[in-house]
C-alpha cells in the first residue's frame, strides 16, 4: 500500500527536495536518525520533535503533525519519537546525537534531562565584564560532556576599544573551539555563523544573561517565513498556552533550540567535559603519588613538577584547580545562590531609587 504522506530519510544532494522532507529537514532531522527506523516504521509512525516539556505532556511537531503527546521521564526536548498515532505513549524514543543533562545534588544523583540533539552551542559573552574565561571553559566543558560542538561568540565588539585581548583569551581556551567576534545586532551573524548553522542541524545559545543571545536569533531569523508559520496556524487550535516558542525554525531550516532549561543553564557536573579541556592536566595527575592529591603542596605531586619545570602555565593550573572544586560547590549552593542574587537585585534597585530622589 502506497503511504499517505511520502515521509522520507533525508537524501543530500537531491536539490528541491519534497515537502515533507524539507519539513521534517527544518525540524532537524538527520541521516543519523533516518538509519535507526525501517521504510515501514517511517510510514506507519512518523517521526516528530520533542519541542516543549510540560508536565501535563510533551508538544511534538512533524510533518503535519502538531499536538501533545503523555509526557514520559526519559524523553527532553530535541528528543525524537516514532509517533504511535493509536497510542502516543508507546511512541519510540531514537537513539540521541547529543544529551545535556544535570546529577541533581546530594546523594540521589538523579540525572535531569536539559536538551537533545543539539549539534552546536553557541556559548556567548561579550566585549566586557561578562568575559571570564573560567566561566567559558565551563562552558565548553559542558558541551564536550554532551557531544555537542561548542563555539564562542563574542559580542559587543561595536562597544569595546579592541576585542583583539578578549580573543586571544577565548582561543587559549582549546585549539578545537572556534571563536568569533560579531554584533549580534548587525547581519554579521548570518554570514558568519552559516558555516553551523545549516538545513537540519540544531543549535542552541549558551551564556548570561544580556550577552546577545535573542539578538543572535532575531538577527539569524530575518525573512522568516512557510516553516514557522505553519507551526503558529497550529498553535491557534488553542492546545497550549505558551507564548514563547521554544524551538525557532530559521529560513534557511535550521532549528534554534531556547527552552528555560537551556537559558537557565547552570555549570555544574561536567566532570567529563573538564577533563576533555584539561586532558593534558588530568593525564598529569593519574602519576601524582596521592590518588586525591590535590597538586597544591603534596609530595611525589607530577603536576607541580611540571609546573616548576615550566611545562605548565600556572594561571591556567588555578583554573582548573579552581573549575574542580567549584562544580561541587555549584551543584550544592544553587539554590542558595539564586536568593543571595535576588537580594543583591534588590539591594541595587533601591539604593538606585535612592539616588535618583
Ligand atoms: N552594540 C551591541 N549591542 C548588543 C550586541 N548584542 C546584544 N546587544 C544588546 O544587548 C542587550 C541584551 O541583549 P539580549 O539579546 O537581550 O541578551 P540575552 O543574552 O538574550 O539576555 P537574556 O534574555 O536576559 O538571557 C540588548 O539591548 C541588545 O540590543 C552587540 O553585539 N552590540
Ligand atoms: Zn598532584
Amino acid at each position: 500500500m502506497k503511504p499517505e504522506v511520502p515521509v522520507l530519510p533525508h537524501t543530500p544532494g537531491t536539490g528541491q527536495v519534497s515537502t515533507p522532507v524539507s519539513r521534517l529537514t527544518s525540524l532537524g532531522w538527520q541521516p543519523f536518525f533516518a538509519s535507526q527506523i525501517s521504510i515501514d516504521e517511517l510510514t506507519e509512525t512518523p517521526p516528530v520533535r520533542v519541542t516543549e516539556v510540560h508536565r501535563s505532556g510533551l508538544r511534538v511537531l512533524g510533518y503535519d503533525v502538531d499536538m501533545m503527546v503523555p509526557p514520559r521521564a526519559e524523553a527532553t526536548v530535541g528528543d525524537w519519537l516514532l509517533l504511535d498515532r493509536a497510542l502516543p505513549s508507546a511512541s519510540r524514543l531514537l537513539e540521541r546525537k547529543s544529551l545535556i543533562k544535570r546529577r541533581a545534588a546530594g546523594h540521589d544523583r538523579s540525572v535531569q534531562l536539559i536538551a537533545a540533539n543539539i549539534d552546536t552551542a553557541f556559548i556567548v559573552t561579550s566585549c566586557n565584564l561578562d568575559f571570564n574565561v573560567a566561566r567559558l571553559e565551563r562552558y565548553v566543558a559542558l558541551a564536550f560532556d554532551a557531544g555537542v560542538t561548542p563555539v564562542i561568540l563574542l559580542t559587543k565588539p561595536d562597544l569595546c576599544d579592541d576585542p583583539a585581548p578578549f580573543v586571544v583569551d577565548a582561543k587559549a581556551i582549546s585549539a578545537d573551539v572556534a571563536v568569533l567576534t560579531l554584533n549580534a545586532k548587525s547581519d554579521e551573524p548570518r554570514s558568519k555563523l552559516a558555516p553551523w548553522c545549516k538545513p537540519g542541524q540544531t543549535i542552541a545559545f549558551l551564556g548570561s544573561s544580556g550577552v546577545g543571545k535573542s539578538t543572535l536569533t532575531n538577527s539569524l531569523s530575518v525573512g522568516e517565513v512557510a516553516a514557522t508559520q505553519a507551526i503558529r496556524e497550529d498553535d491557534a487550535k488553542g492546545r497550549h498556552t505558551t507564548s514563547h516558542r521554544q524551538l525557532h525554525i530559521l529560513p534557511n531550516g535550521c532549528a534554534v533550540l531556547d527552552t528555560p532549561g537551556v537559558r537557565e543553564l547552570q555549570l555544574t557536573d561536567a566532570e567529563e567535559g573538564v577533563a576533555e579541556v584539561f586532558s593534558d592536566l588530568d593525564e598529569l595527575s593519574l602519576e601524582c603519588r596521592f590518588n586525591d592529591c590535590k597538586h597544591i603542596s603534596e609530595p611525589g605531586c607530577a603536576v607541580l613538577a611540571a609546573l616548576e619545570r615550566g611545562d605548565i602555565d600556572a594561571a591556567r593550573l588555578a583554573r582548573w584547580r579552581k573549575l574542580v572544586a567549584e562544580d561541587q560547590h555549584n551543584t550544592a549552593s544553587l539554590a542558595q545562590r539564586r536568593s543571595k542574587d535576588k537580594a543583591f537585585g534588590k539591594m541595587v534597585r533601591q539604593a538606585k531609587k535612592h539616588k535618583s530622589r
